[in-house]
């Protein structure tokens, strides 16, 4: 069985939380788009050459211990404005998605240009104190010194430059169900995600 669930939507809105919850109920791979673009810019660094990196990019690159901090996350989003990463990328995410046995990718645009035939489609938002609030909890309990308000910033930057760029910006598909979890626990996202994936397996 074929079956892909595109998860798209600004940073920390929940994207990854409720991808790893769909897959596990339903038996599905999970792929977290995002550290793809973590780990090319970590491993291309401030001087290196990210088009290279994105085409070298190996398993192993995945598992740096560094990779979720505020200052992966702008590297990230610095190299994923240029074209021929995302498209060094392509490949592999579409095979990923077509995978024996159903896939849940997130990102930011699986919808729209990795899978735009995707048989199911979440678009998740929070308001921007929300996402900063979660992620800086996130962060802090991991030892991170950082600040709300520089997790606040760090996602702003982040955002605007995921929606403005050329290559494949930021945004929901036409046939996205947007999912706003401002007020929402994760368990209540969750069941709201299981819901619109029962409905199209139904
Ligand atoms: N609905 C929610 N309520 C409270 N915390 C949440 C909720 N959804 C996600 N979180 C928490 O917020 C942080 C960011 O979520 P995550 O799934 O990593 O977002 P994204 O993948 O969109 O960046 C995580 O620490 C996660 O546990
Ligand atoms: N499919 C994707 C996934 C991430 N990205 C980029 O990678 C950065 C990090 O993504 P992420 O999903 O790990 O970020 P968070 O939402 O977890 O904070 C984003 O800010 C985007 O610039 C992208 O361009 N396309």
């Amino acid at each position: 069985m074929r079956f892909t669930v595109a998860i798209d939507g600004p940073a920390a809105s929940g994207k990854g939380t409720i991808g790893r919850a769909v897959a596990a109920h339903f038996g599905f791979a999970h792929l977290d788009t995002g550290l793809l673009y973590r780990a090319v810019g970590a491993k291309a660094g401030p001087e290196g050459d990210p088009v290279a990196a994105a085409r070298d990019l190996v398993p192993e690159d995945l598992h740096r211990d560094d990779l979720r901090s505020a200052g992966a996350g702008q590297a990230a989003s610095r190299v994923a404005a240029i074209p021929e990463v995302r498209a060094a990328l392509v490949a592999f995410q579409r095979s990923f998605a077509r995978r024996e046995g159903g896939a849940v990718l997130d990102g930011r645009d699986i919808g729209t240009v990795i899978c735009p035939d995707a048989e199911v489609k979440l678009y998740v938002i929070a308001s921007d104190g929300v996402r900063a609030r979660r992620r800086w909890l996130e962060l802090s309990a991991k030892g991170d010194p950082i600040t709300e308000d520089e997790v606040l910033a760090d996602l702003k930057a982040r955002d605007r430059r995921d929606a403005e760029r050329e290559a494949a910006p930021m945004r929901p598909a036409k046939d996205a169900v947007v999912l706003d979890t401002t007020e929402m626990t994760i368990e209540v996202a969750v069941a709201r995600a299981l819901a619109e994936v029962e409905a199209k397996l139904a």
